[in-house]
């Protein structure tokens, strides 16, 4: 999948051109940064975004350097994305299924981000802090490196593990199981050394943005524990 990914980054801009758009409801988009125009500062990356679950673009719609790959691992991260589901539904003592049979918590869609190398990585951010503002997110990285948790104040280094995936629990999670998942605070070194690829996934979707308000679930809460206000 990180040679696929590369395939597509490394294409001319004419070829990758095709798939640039701003418009969220397309199911395959090439783009750099969400946040263009918002925010003071651009991240340093690139990234290709493809719907995984419920409705998959069609392969045609997928670049060719990379259709195949892409069937593949979306229908493999799927898997484990409702694995995952089902193992932290019964870590809280729920039914398997408590997740799975939550709608928003099935959808999903990968992030393709190229990282190049970049000249002044004093001056900005590969990907700037933030938690993931939904359910879970499932992270394949190469060897590289730069990604960062926040753990007691200090940034602490998520070294990349031959053949292992990160997984991020997200906002959604923490307000749902009522803090029992805290959503982890992280981001990415703009760093020389480049290209760095990565492939998140995640799971709820957090695309389009919705105003749709969270709460957690009934079984969690008792007297003992009370509902907290994150
Ligand atoms: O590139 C990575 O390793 C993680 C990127 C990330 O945190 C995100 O896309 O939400
Ligand atoms: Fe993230």
């Amino acid at each position: 999948m990180i040679e696929g990914i590369r395939r597509f980054h490394e294409q001319d801009a004419e070829v990758k051109k095709e798939y640039y758009t701003r418009d969220f409801t397309k199911k395959v988009i090439f783009l750099s940064n969400f946040d263009l125009f918002q925010a003071s500062s651009a991240s340093w990356r690139d990234a290709l975004l493809s719907t995984i679950t419920p409705n998959p673009p069609d392969p045609i719609q997928l670049p060719l350097v990379c259709r195949d790959i892409v069937v593949e691992y979306s229908k493999q991260v799927k898997h484990l994305g409702y694995t995952l589901l089902e193992l932290l539904s019964e870590a809280l003592g729920l039914e398997p299924n408590h997740f799975k049979n939550m709608e928003f918590a099935k959808q999903g869609f990968f992030l393709a981000q190229y990282y190049p190398s970049c000249p002044e990585p004093e001056l900005t951010l590969g990907t700037k802090r933030h938690t993931d503002p939904n359910f879970l997110t499932i992270v394949l990285q190469d060897q590289v490196g730069g990604l960062q948790i926040l753990h007691e104040n200090h940034w602490m280094d998520v070294p990349p593990i031959p053949g292992a995936l990160v997984i991020n629990t997200g906002d959604v999670l923490q307000i749902v199981t009522n803090g029992r998942f805290k959503s982890v605070e992280h981001r990415v070194l703009a760093q020389h050394e480049g290209p760095r690829i990565s492939v998140a996934s995640f799971f709820n979707s957090c695309f389009p943005p919705s105003s749709k308000v969270y709460t957690p679930i009934k079984e969690l809460l008792s007297e003992e524990n009370p509902p907290n206000d994150k």
